[in-house]
């Protein structure tokens, strides 16, 4: 038998291994605590200690965390809502063994779990991880990621498009699926339900998918172009599932999930039920900023995308570079985590949206690039002579700006863009 306390936990030597999974974590620790003592209680907590010293066989010391690096530093005080803060940067390295691997709630429990409550710190954020290869590579990545745009539809380079109509929620089947018309036959690629819009009895699920995608056929061959529907199929348990089939069944290609309110054990379900069918999840963040949008505090939205890329979600919401109506956070450096290599997992397609219409565009593609899908339900729908040129508008201002030209110039062609931009300018809406 060995003693640890969570002293034991820290070790400012310990070099981590390539199979470690290193978190970084913003902290504050309590008033009447170092900063080395609450970086070991983090360790402690989220692996295998807690607040009493224990007496335990040697090989469980195995499982331990070790917080190796504690750094001060501050963060917020850059964006309007935050004060500036100071604290620690710690680095905890994880040993492999501690996880179940491909069981993400398990993952989490340890690393965005009783810490995050824990009385040791003030404040303590989750800002990012460096996932080791054995534990990336036991869950199955997206299935198709940015591919989509060749697979789905046939976009080649350019930002794919969706809408989401408005109001969102309250339209009746018929509207809804008059107005996923209007925005198809404009020029959007993708119908999308709001992340509210489940089965309500205003627009039941089945009724709403058999007549949308009914809708999606006649906008194919009056256009010539490949459509597709993002039907939001979240809710509780085997229901969900039985929606990603009947999805299947009706001739989609995409479901829809709001992945942070189902859980991620639910995502993953998800994606294990659309790999049988061949489906791509688009994933809807609603209720991340209860984790994210405080600085000094929570999970960051990098570290919830990186968990969405894991789980297997092919596109994700990750913000407006700040251009939108929502607060944002390092929307660039996150959809270029989702680019990048991750052994051999797909790739992520990020999805911007909230708040933007066409003349937010040129600016957006200059800051997040084309490697995007393009949402706007107000910029479409608000559009002064109706959705159907305000689809029009947003098409012209992405085909603009994915082949490099200037909106005006693109205005001039299409009075639709005209009239978007007269009515918005470049203005960012709250
Ligand atoms: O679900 C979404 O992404 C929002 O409904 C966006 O709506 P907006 O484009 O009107 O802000
Ligand atoms: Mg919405």
């Amino acid at each position: 038998m060995v003693g640890i306390t969570y002293e034991d936990f820290l070790d400012r030597s310990y070099e981590p291994t390539a199979d470690d999974l290193v978190c970084r974590f913003y902290v504050e620790p309590a008033a009447d605590m170092d900063a080395e003592a609450a970086a070991s209680r983090v360790a402690s907590e989220s692996s295998n200690g807690t607040w009493a010293a224990l007496q335990v066989e040697g090989s469980v010391t195995d499982l331990s965390a070790t917080a190796f690096d504690v750094e001060p530093t501050s963060v917020g005080g850059d964006t309007p809502g935050t004060d500036r803060r100071e604290g620690y940067d710690v680095g905890v390295a994880y040993p492999m063994a501690l996880f179940e691997p491909g069981s993400m709630p398990q993952v989490l429990s340890c690393i965005a779990g009783n810490i995050l409550g824990m009385k040791a710190v003030d404040r303590i954020r989750l800002r990012d991880c460096e996932w080791p290869e054995p534990l990336a590579t036991s869950f199955p990545g997206p299935a198709y990621g940015s591919a989509v745009r060749d697979r789905v539809f046939d976009a080649g380079d350019r930002p794919i498009t969706a809408t989401v109509p408005k109001p969102k929620v309250g339209l009746s089947t018929d509207q809804h699926v008059e107005v996923g018309y209007q925005a198809w036959t404009g020029g959007i690629d993708l119908l999308k339900d709001d992340e509210n819009l489940t089965d309500q009895a205003f627009n039941p699920f089945h009724d709403r998918l058999t007549e949308s995608l009914d809708a999606r056929d006649r906008a194919e061959e009056e256009t010539g172009e490949r459509k597709s529907y993002l039907v939001n199929v979240t809710a509780p348990g085997g229901e969900m599932l039985d929606r990603v089939d009947a999805v299947a069944e009706a001739g989609g290609e995409y479901v829809m999930v709001d992945v942070v309110t189902c859980g991620w054990a639910a995502v993953q379900q998800v994606r294990e039920r659309c790999d049988r069918h061949g489906l791509a999840i688009h994933a809807h963040r609603a209720m991340h900023a209860g984790f994210d949008r405080l600085p000094d505090h929570g999970v960051s939205m990098r570290v919830i995308a990186q968990i969405a890329r894991l789980c297997g979600v092919d596109q994700i919401h990750t913000g407006t570079a700040d251009l939108g109506k929502l607060a944002n956070e390092d929307t660039a450096g996150i959809n270029e985590w989702l680019r990048s290599d991750l052994y051999g997992l797909a790739d992520v397609l990020p999805t911007a949206s909230g708040g933007l219409h066409p003349g937010l565009v040129p600016e957006l593609v200059d800051r997040l690039g084309t490697q995007l899908c393009i949402q706007a339900g107000g910029g479409i729908h608000g559009h002064p002579d109706g959705t159907h040129a305000g689809a029009k508008a947003l098409r012209a201002a992405v085909d603009a700006a994915a082949a490099g030209e200037d909106i005006e110039a693109a205005a001039e062609r299409e009075p639709a863009l005209a009239t978007a931009i007269e009515k918005w300018g470049t203005e960012t809406p709250r």
